[in-house]
């Protein structure tokens, strides 16, 4: 069992009733236990600005399934909650990405871990931060640093 940190992301409809529904669909896999959730953000559009704010957050998840395997369950969830994948870094209804998966390091065409832009995105960040505020990456960098170098990145605790 490796413990594993998922980023949660929604910008349009109901956004936090969309981050609910994945958590309850990630939870009725019995092969993935969630630990802990972050507090919820709302948080500036990060690599197209021009759309919508989002709302963020993490959850901290024990699972036996392996990198790929959840990374399928997460596509399989986003897909069930409707997401279509029109435009790159476009609006989604849910957006679950795989920030850590324990100390793994993982450079696979469709499988990057630790996820290839989560220290320099405030809205992974900030919510990482909220549950382990010491963290240092499997490369040795620490999440308090990171965070310092993406504090113009606007987000507020909801
Ligand atoms: N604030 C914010 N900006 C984003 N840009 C992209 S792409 N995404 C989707 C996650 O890759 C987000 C997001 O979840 N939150």
């Amino acid at each position: 069992m490796e413990i594993t940190y998922l980023s949660l992301g929604s910008n349009i409809g109901n956004r936090q009733q969309h981050i609910a529904a994945a958590l309850k669909k990630m939870s009725e896999n019995n092969r993935i236990t969630i630990l802990r959730v972050a507090p919820i953000y709302e948080t500036a559009p990060w690599g197209n600005e021009n759309q919508d704010w989002f709302l963020n957050t993490v959850a901290e998840i024990e699972t036996s399934l392996t990198p790929q395997e959840l990374l399928e369950q997460l596509s399989n969830i986003e897909t069930a909650l409707g997401r279509t994948r029109e435009q790159h870094w476009g609006p989604r209804t849910i957006d679950l990405d795989i920030l850590l998966y324990g100390q793994e390091q993982i450079n696979l065409p469709n499988l990057q871990i630790p996820h290839p832009r989560m220290t320099q995105r405030a809205f992974v960040l900030a919510p990482l931060a909220d549950l382990c505020p010491d963290m240092i990456l499997p490369d040795g960098q620490n999440i308090n640093t990171l965070l310092k170098k993406v504090a113009t990145q606007e987000l507020k605790k909801i």
